[in-house]
């Protein structure tokens, strides 16, 4: 019998032809789209913690979406959200920090108060700073305003040597992160010739760990030609 892939065991996104599943029944559900950077955040938390039996996957195709996640789901009709003890809430970095805080499975916060600082600090710059910084560079000097960014990461990763991590040991931090670095790491080369680890052995040494947590490897994107093209036609100028 052929080994099964990842993808073989990935439920099926649902659609505006699907039916919503059993609304408020005691199942805790995490909503998310397998393209989605924001929602792979949690995904990875998840996963990492070990709860794939107590928190399920409902991935949703945003581009046809079914009606009743914005009705009865989640207002605000974006992914992650996850449903828990009849609430829905949602925002990934808010929604990270829950999953670990509110499940058991390992912790991802040190109690070291420096660390603890320092990942609030590294939290705050990705959505603020680090992601519209990289995304707005592609439309002017890539390589030297992402690169600026990746340099900011590169420093970061000097702080503490105690792992390959940000804060040393694997964190929430790594978890919001991942998803973009990820993306950027496979689309600049494509985009603008440009490896981004080039000159940043620590943010090389980053990427090579973070392929090595299983917890992580699942969550990444499988359609990487997909997710090139889809940068490409949104963020380089037409031809
Ligand atoms: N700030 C949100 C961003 C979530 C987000 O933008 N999700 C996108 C998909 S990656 C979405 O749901 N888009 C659908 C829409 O905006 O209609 C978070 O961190 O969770």
């Amino acid at each position: 019998m052929a080994s099964s892939s990842v993808q073989d065991l990935l439920p099926p996104s649902l659609d505006s032809t699907s039916q919503p599943p059993s609304l408020f029944d005691g199942t805790t559900r995490l909503y998310i789209n397998y393209q989605c950077p924001y929602s792979q955040r949690v995904w990875i938390t998840r996963n990492v913690k070990g709860l794939q039996d107590m928190i399920k996957l409902v991935p949703i195709d945003l581009q046809n979406r079914p009606d009743w996640y914005k009705e009865k789901v989640y207002p605000k009709n974006k992914v992650p959200s996850l449903e828990h003890n009849n609430k829905v809430i949602g925002e990934s970095f808010v929604l990270v920090k829950y999953v670990d805080y509110n499940f058991e499975g390992p912790s991802f916060m040190p109690d070291d108060q420096e660390k603890q600082k320092f990942a609030e600090e590294l939290i705050a710059y990705s959505d603020t700073t680090f992601v519209p910084e990289v995304y707005r560079s592609f439309a002017k000097d890539a390589r030297k305003l992402a690169g600026a960014q990746f340099d900011y990461l590169e420093k970061a990763l000097h702080k503490f040597d105690d792992g390959p991590f940000f804060l040393g040991q694997f964190s929430q931090v790594d978890i919001i992160y991942a998803p973009f670095i990820e993306r950027f790491h496979v689309f600049m080369p494509e985009g603008f010739n440009y490896d981004i680890t080039t000159g940043r052995p620590k943010l090389a040494k980053w990427i090579e760990e973070m392929n090595n947590l299983d917890g992580y490897k699942q969550t990444k994107v499988l359609e990487q030609e997909k997710m090139v093209e889809y940068y490409k036609n949104r963020f380089l100028p037409k031809a």
